[in-house]
């Protein structure tokens, strides 16, 4: 792999395929296609490339690099009407080999060398957590594959999962001491991202059995712990010296060209700007967007693919007209709440404010978790639960009611589709609905401030199967203008209530062992009345008070999906399942803009697999294509 140019890249002979956006489900594509060595992969990403940056590469660094211009997109939601009107604040990593993961070779040692960034230790929980959604073997249908997409199921997902992934097993001694067994079948043993899986007790205590959650790797209040989990992505530092995949980054691409009078149109080149110059270059097979579920539809949009009524409006000729091009956003949402804890507690809010630790006092503390183990974590547990587990029944039976008969499916055939599985969920105890994401201190969160020399617990709630649907389009024609995005949080009254009920239950939590015994008090919110023993603050039964401490406190989880969604044509798909766009021949979405609709789980192992599927999809086209070609040449 080299580091070109913008003028060397353009003068390469084209490219057989040309990759939009190097990160987590490009740099896949860009991988997997460049084994074939008679082939060509061209990569043109937006960001930098930062291998030294400990902003991006400490894991208990994390939000540090957020809203900084030299990582981040930092887009800005339009005001959320039902927020009170607040803008959201959503970040998007604008990084070659992009986000936020540790390096590490594949045994599981830091190699010096870091080629992704971000959050080692959230992306593990993905795992099981996929399980409560797409692994449920008593539910194989219930996947990508009820809306009407061929293959994607659980076992082809599992499958793909597998490839991408390195399992590095918890020893025996630690897994009987948390009475925890990991489920080896479901986990890769050779793939290029490793992962790493614990449980803690917490939810079994207050009786919640271990299939209702997935937790790993809790440290409040217990110095001295267990190593913390290292996640490690290499999906391209063993491939680096590939003579035939090349990398261009600070490359926006603007544009694709497609060329032909009717559909299927043939994608022939792609323009980008590189240092404020315009460049052209082209490509012979296939382009592959992976720019993300925000910029994928955008482009789409500035090259003629989308809803003949936004394009319009900018003065873009529509080629392909499909309506379902950055519509149908689903994006998870949290609210956060904070308790006090004992100050003899293990929690990060001593090293808040710290940020001096350079990257050699960092790595022996990966490796000796005695030394400097905090910088090593982020958040601390994940557990993703049933609607039943947090919300009376007489509720939940309402809310589904409501659900039957909300009106905001009914506009095309695929949204009914997934209103009648987000209807079955609401009685199968195999699906969450809700994630628990809990914080060892005090998770930074606009407008709440910590006291100084205190100790927090920060216990995020998360719907994982939010009905409110939301879009994204352009609101230029100038590609460096960002598209608009509207994730229309909580335009579900559904929405607003799960949460509420959530919020609630955290107090449940910390009313019981072992949390009772660690906390002091509510902080946010305050909770009074009962045995709280403070006047000023929220009332538990006052349901106003307390949706309003929602509308006022929702944030993202960061999983925007749904954009460019893989659908049959007539219920608003933008990608077949081969992940091809409709009316084209050759052009092509990977990213988490092809989701369907969102899963129960964090997302990017998720985006792992479709990458390794599309792979060997577009290699079987090709073979299929050589194949053709060759037996035209014999007759
Ligand atoms: C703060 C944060 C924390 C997260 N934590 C987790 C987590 O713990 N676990 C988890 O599973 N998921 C997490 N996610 C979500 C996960 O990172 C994303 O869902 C995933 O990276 C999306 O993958 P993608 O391939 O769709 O897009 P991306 O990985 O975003 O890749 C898109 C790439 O395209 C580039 N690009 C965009 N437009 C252009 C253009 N016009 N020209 C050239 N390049 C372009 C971008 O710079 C970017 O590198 C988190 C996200 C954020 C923002």
């Amino acid at each position: 792999m080299s580091f070109p140019t913008p003028e060397e890249f353009i003068k390469k002979n084209a490219f057989d395929y040309i990759v939009v956006g190097g990160g987590t489900a490009g740099l896949v594509v860009a991988a997997r296609l460049s084994e074939d060595v008679n082939v060509t992969v061209g990569v043109l990403e937006a960001g930098g490339y930062h291998p030294e940056e400990p902003l991006i590469n400490v894991p208990g660094y994390f939000g540090r690099a957020l809203g900084n211009p030299a990582f981040d997109w930092a887009f800005l939601t339009v005001p959320q009407k039902h927020l009170n009107d607040r803008p959201i604040f959503h970040p998007r990593g604008k990084l070659f080999a992009a986000f936020f993961t540790y390096a590490c070779d594949l045994t599981g040692k830091v190699s010096g060398e870091r080629w992704k960034l971000v959050l080692p230790i959230a992306q593990l929980e993905i795992l099981n957590a996929f399980a409560i959604r797409l692994g449920c073997p008593e539910h194989p249908k219930k996947t990508f594959e009820t809306l009407g997409n061929e293959g994607w199921n659980w076992l082809s997902f599992l499958k793909y999962i597998k490839k991408s992934q390195t399992l590095i097993p918890s020893d025996n001694e630690f897994n009987e001491k948390i009475n925890s067994k990991l489920a080896d079948d479901m986990h890769g043993t050779y793939g290029p991202v490793s992962v790493n899986l614990i449980r803690t007790l917490l939810f079994q205590r207050i009786g919640i059995r271990a299939r209702n959650w997935v937790l790993f790797n809790s440290f409040l209040g217990r110095p001295g712990h267990r190593p913390p989990q290292l996640l490690c992505s290499c999906i391209l530092r063993p491939n680096a010296s590939r003579p035939n995949l090349v990398v261009l980054t600070g490359a926006q691409v603007t544009k694709i060209a497609l060329e032909g009078d009717a559909e299927p149109y043939t994608a022939t080149a792609i323009e980008f700007v590189s240092g404020g110059k315009v460049y052209s270059v082209p490509v012979k097979r296939e382009v592959i967007l992976s720019a993300g579920a925000f910029q994928t539809p955008q482009l789409l949009e500035l090259s003629g693919i989308g809803d003949k009524s936004v394009l319009d409006q900018f003065s873009i000729p529509t080629k392909v007209e499909l309506p379902g091009v950055g519509s149908n956003l689903q994006d998870h949402n949290y609210v956060p709440t904070v308790y006090e804890v004992k100050p003899e507690l293990a929690t990060l809010d001593p090293i808040r404010s710290i940020l001096d630790l350079s990257l050699t006092t960092m790595y022996p503390a990966v490796i000796n978790p005695l030394s400097k183990e905090y910088y090593t974590s982020t958040h601390s547990a994940f557990a993703f639960l049933p609607i039943n587990k947090f919300t009376p029944p007489a509720e939940v039976a309402r809310l589904k009611a409501e659900l039957r008969d909300s009106t905001g499916f009914d506009s095309t055939p695929g949204l009914k589709k997934q209103r009648q599985l987000l209807e079955e969920w609401f009685d199968n105890e195999r699906h969450a609905q809700l994630e628990i994401i809990t914080y060892p201190g005090f998770f930074p969160s606009p407008g709440k401030t910590p006291k100084p020399n205190t100790h927090y617990h920060t216990v995020l709630v998360a719907n994982t199967h939010p009905i409110s649907r939301g879009t994204v389009h352009i609101q230029s024609a100038d590609a460096l203008v960002k598209p608009a995005v509207d994730p229309a949080y909580l335009s579900s009254t559904i929405d607003l209530d799960v949460l509420v009920h959530a919020v609630r239950f955290t107090r449940t939590l910390h009313r019981h062992s072992p949390l009772r015994e660690m906390t002091i008090g509510s902080v946010e919110p305050v909770w009074i009345g009962g045995d709280d023993g403070v006047e000023k603050g929220i009332r538990w039964e006052d349901d106003e008070a307390v949706r309003e401490y929602v509308r006022n406190g929702l944030e993202p989880v960061y999983h925007p999906v749904g954009t460019a969604a893989m659908l049959p044509r007539e219920d608003h798909g933008v990608v077949d399942s081969k992940l091809k766009v409709y009316g084209t021949a050759n052009l092509r979405v990977a990213d988490a803009s092809v989701f369907p609709f969102n899963i129960a789980a964090h997302i990017q192992e998720t985006i792992y697999g479709i990458a390794e599927k599309v792979s060997d999809i577009i290699k079987a086209d090709a073979k299929q294509q050589e194949d053709t070609i060759n037996e035209e040449k014999e007759h």
